[in-house]
């Protein structure tokens, strides 16, 4: 059985945002990059996880599996059209947790086939981070994730404040990502402690 991830989960998109949430106090983060050259998201990810290994946090690494099991990651998130792609045999043959996102019914059953390390649902409120075709999910359906998923963690993602956060913890989620509201904050690392006193003290 693997340890209790914490419950705030930023997702950020460098290294330098990396060390500063764990300077603030996560201790488990995502890196999202996108549309970037393969050698800078290796660099990335690389700068990353040493941060991460000086601080006990884990690094999450989103999309890149295969850069993930190169560099010595733990843990990586795939959407549904990641495992379309992915060696979901070689990724836990190097020993890795993989989460997988959802948005549906269909979706849900077809990561459950992968058995997956966690799932992530959203966009529980709606995001201004990227488009989707998904209306928003609203609290009752995490109780319903949380039923048909046994033991797993259930992430709650998409448009999330900390008092939104907590409602998520109420419903059942058991981790809660965020992107915008601690990124575009006038003060992230101060947003982030308002974020990890919501969520730790719900733990
Ligand atoms: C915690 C978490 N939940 C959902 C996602 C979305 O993953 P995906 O659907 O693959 O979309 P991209 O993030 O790759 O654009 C996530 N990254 N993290
Ligand atoms: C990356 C991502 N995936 C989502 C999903 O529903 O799968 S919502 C999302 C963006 C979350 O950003 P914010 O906290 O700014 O709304
Ligand atoms: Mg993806």
């Amino acid at each position: 059985m693997s340890a209790r991830l914490d419950p705030f989960y930023p997702v950020v998109d460098s290294a330098d945002w990396v060390r500063r949430l764990v300077g603030a106090g996560a201790r488990l983060i995502q890196l999202r990059i996108k549309d970037r050259p393969e050698a800078d998201i290796r660099e990335q990810v690389r700068a990353s996880l040493a941060i991460c290994a000086a601080a006990s946090a884990r690094l999450v690494v989103n999309d890149y599996w295969e850069i993930a099991i190169d560099e010595g990651a733990s843990h990586v998130h795939l959407g549904q059209e990641d495992l379309d792609a992915a060696d979901v045999k070689a990724i836990r043959a190097a020993g890795l947790r993989i989460d997988v996102s959802t948005h549906t019914y269909d979706e849900l059953d077809r990561a459950l086939t992968i058995n997956p390390d966690a799932i992530a649902l959203g966009p529980i409120w709606p995001t201004i981070l990227k488009q989707m075709p998904f209306a928003p999910q609203g609290l009752e359906r995490i109780g319903e994730w949380k039923r048909s998923i046994g033991d797993r963690p259930l992430i709650a993602i998409g448009g999330l404040t900390p008092e939104r956060a907590r409602a998520c913890l109420d419903a059942g989620a058991d981790i809660v990502a965020v992107v915008n509201d601690v990124l575009g904050a006038a003060d992230p690392e101060a947003r982030a402690a308002e974020w990890i006193a919501a969520t730790r003290s719900a733990a």
